[in-house]
């Protein structure tokens, strides 16, 4: 498990990270979600050791990280960094022979790569001639390359298109299932929701939300309701205590406190045949508009933290 204990870094005197915590388990896929700004490539540069923290620590499997540690980290910057005139196989075994491949080995391993990234008929071509997707998918290699044990990674999917987003999906699984711990940021709120078994939600330099992903959804956010009725629902709309989401003359998706809701389905019964009565919890985008509208209406920084590390 990779552990971030009260993380705080500042830039000319303004703290842009205050006591950030949080962990990332092995075997998981860890979505690191903020606004623009919030501190997410802050961090992530602080864990490849890229930048110091001003205070706080870091532990991968409860030692603090080493220099040895980060060796078997792969990164993937923000700022990206591969050689663009050079030919993406001969860049990804020379980052491979870097990591301490024999030339073959690195060559097999580069190709193999590139492969299960759909780019085995670029291998021969610059990083250049490439479109920015498949640019993308050539520095999702260079991370792997060396088979890491941490694989952070900063906006992995901008870009790609959503062929290009399952694939990519499917190599982190795969270093997952292996074993890594793996923790990568992104503002695509579906892609996350769909991938990730673990979330850190990031505002203002501050953890705002951390836990498993569907413990979330369950815990935050307005309860909606679908109701199905056999005649037509419009009286819902009048109903006290009822907000009405979305309305079809046999369907309606409602917000409401439970025992309004309630008082819904007892009212529908009353007027005849309920097809379906469905709690629906809230999905990621609602969560993180939760919590980062909060952080920021909230005078006390000490009221942003709804709830921490497990
Ligand atoms: N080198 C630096 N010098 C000064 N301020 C910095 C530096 N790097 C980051 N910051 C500030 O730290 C804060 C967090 O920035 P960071 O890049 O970590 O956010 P982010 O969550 O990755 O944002 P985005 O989603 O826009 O990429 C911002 O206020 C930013 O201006």
């Amino acid at each position: 498990m990779l552990e971030l204990q009260n993380i705080c870094r500042s830039f000319s005197g303004r703290e842009v990270l205050h006591d950030v915590s949080f962990s990332a388990t092995r075997g998981q896929l860890t979505g690191f979600v903020g606004g623009n700004g919030a501190g997410k490539t802050t961090t992530m540069r602080i864990i490849m050791g890229v930048l110091a923290a001003s205070s706080g620590t870091i532990t991968l499997d409860s030692a603090p990280l080493s220099s040895p540690a980060r060796s078997r980290f792969g990164y993937m910057p923000s700022e990206r960094g591969l050689y663009p005139k050079m030919k993406i196989g001969e860049q990804i075994t020379y980052l491979a022979r870097l990591h301490g491949y024999s030339k073959g080995q690195a060559a097999v391993r580069a190709e193999g790569l590139l492969e299960r990234l759909g780019l085995t008929g670029r291998i021969n071509d610059p990083l250049e001639a490439l479109s920015m997707g498949n640019q993308q998918r050539v520095q999702v290699a260079a991370a792997l390359v060396h088979e890491p044990d941490v694989l952070i990674l900063d906006e992995p999917f901008s870009g790609l298109d959503p062929l290009a987003v399952d694939e990519v999906v499917s190599v982190l699984n795969e270093q997952a299932s292996a074993g890594a711990v793996v923790l990568f940021s992104s503002h695509q709120l579906d892609v996350v929701e769909r991938l990730c078994d673990d979330l850190i939600i990031i505002g203002d330099g501050r953890v705002l939300a951390a836990g498993e992903r569907e413990e979330l959804r369950t815990r935050h956010g307005t309860l909606r309701y679908e109701l199905g009725t056999g005649s037509d629902a419009g009286w819902v709309r009048q109903h006290p205590g009822v907000e009405v989401d979305d309305f079809s003359a046999h369907r309606v998706i409602f917000r409401a406190e439970t025992d309004a809701a309630q008082q819904v389905l007892t009212e529908a019964l009353r007027r005849g045949e309920v097809t379906n009565f469905t709690p629906l919890l809230p999905d990621l985008s609602e969560i993180f508009r939760e919590f980062t509208t909060d952080a920021y209406n909230s005078e006390s920084p000490d009221t942003h933290v709804k709830e921490l590390q497990r």
